[in-house]
């Protein structure tokens, strides 16, 4: 692994599918204007493709006799909406069939969602990815840190993207939106609330949060938001959170305490501007990690399958 994206170009389809930014875009915000909670989970899935090997779409693939997909793993909890990326594909293929990879329209949509949920627009976003003739099952459930993880093992996690730890700090405020299972919290709620915990957040949450165990399922089981004053909006309100001792998971809180982060946290809770534009970078570099290019795996016609 490693940073480069050698390979990769800004508008690589501008001559195969001149139009296919613009249906990804088209199709992100439909998909918003439905359920909101789709933009967030695109921003979500690209750092779970990207971390495993490369930006490949390896996160993609379904389970079949010869796949043991990426999404059946412990790390891959909670994310959904998998099902929407065969609706922008499928408007892709109608317009230029077999042309515009999985991987690719992974890195367009995070791009999008972002945008839509109001964190910074217009970033240049390379492309030329293409699609993993597997999947690496392995790799996320050793690989990609989990919600307890100390702060050396998450930094050293996005070093190997590129991504230095200011960086990765303005990565981990894409925890401004979406939501954590009571699974991944009731760990600092029970049997007593973690000391780093704000004692009133700490009572919010167990209100949220009633049962000591929570069952690793996302059908019935209940969440929390990350976070609640704006938990649609890509903002820097999660830094603020944090300085408060309202962080949800042991990771997010432990940003403000490590010397190596908290200056940043601080930085970034006091200027949503310089959080943008060291979010929009290091959104880049992490989607670069790595790329198959050239002649490299395929163009998948359906991501969810190897062709
Ligand atoms: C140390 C690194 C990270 C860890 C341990 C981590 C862990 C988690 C956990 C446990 C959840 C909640 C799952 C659930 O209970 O449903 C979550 C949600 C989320 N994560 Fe992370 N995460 C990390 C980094 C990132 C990064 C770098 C991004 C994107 C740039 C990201 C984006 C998200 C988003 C958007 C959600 C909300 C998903 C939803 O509401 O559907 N995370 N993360
Ligand atoms: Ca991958
Ligand atoms: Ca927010």
């Amino acid at each position: 692994a490693g940073a480069g994206g050698g390979g990769l170009r800004l508008n690589f389809y501008s001559q195969s599918c001149p139009r296919a930014e613009d249906i990804v875009r088209e199709q992100v915000r439909r998909l918003y204007e439905e359920h909101g909670n789709t933009a967030v989970s695109w921003v979500r899935a690209l750092f779970h493709d990207c971390m495993v090997k490369s930006c490949d779409a390896s996160l993609l693939l379904e389970t079949t006799t010869t796949v043991v997909s990426e999404q059946a793993s412990h790390r891959s909890f909670g994310m959904r909406n998998f099902k929407y990326i065969a609706t922008i594909k499928a408007a892709l293929e109608r317009e230029c069939p077999a042309t515009v990879s999985c991987a690719d329209v992974l890195a367009l949509a995070a791009r999008d969602g972002v945008a839509m949920l109001g964190g910074p627009s217009t970033l240049p976003m390379r492309t030329g990815r293409r699609d993993s003739r597997e999947s690496y099952y392995g790799v996320v459930e050793r690989y990609i840190p989990n919600h307890n993880d100390s702060v050396s093992t998450v930094l050293s996690r996005f070093a190997a993207m590129g991504v230095e730890a200011e960086g990765a700090v303005a990565l981990l405020g894409a925890h401004s939106v979406g939501r954590v299972h009571c699974f991944n919290l009731v760990g600092r709620l029970y049997p007593a609330v973690d000391g780093s915990m704000d004692a009133a957040y700490g009572e919010y949450l167990r209100g949220r949060c009633p049962e000591a165990e929570a069952p690793e399922d996302t059908r019935e089981v209940v969440y929390a938001r990350n976070d609640r004053e704006t938990p649609m909006l890509l903002d820097n309100m999660y830094y603020r959170n944090l300085i408060a001792g309202r962080g949800l998971l042991l990771v997010d809180q432990r940003l403000a305490s490590d010397p190596r982060t908290a200056p940043y946290v601080r930085r970034m809770a006091a200027d949503n501007a310089y959080f943008h534009q060291r979010f929009a970078a290091a959104l880049l570099t992490m989607s670069e990690n790595a790329p198959l290019t050239g002649g490299q795996g395929e163009v998948r016609k359906h991501c969810s399958f190897l062709n």
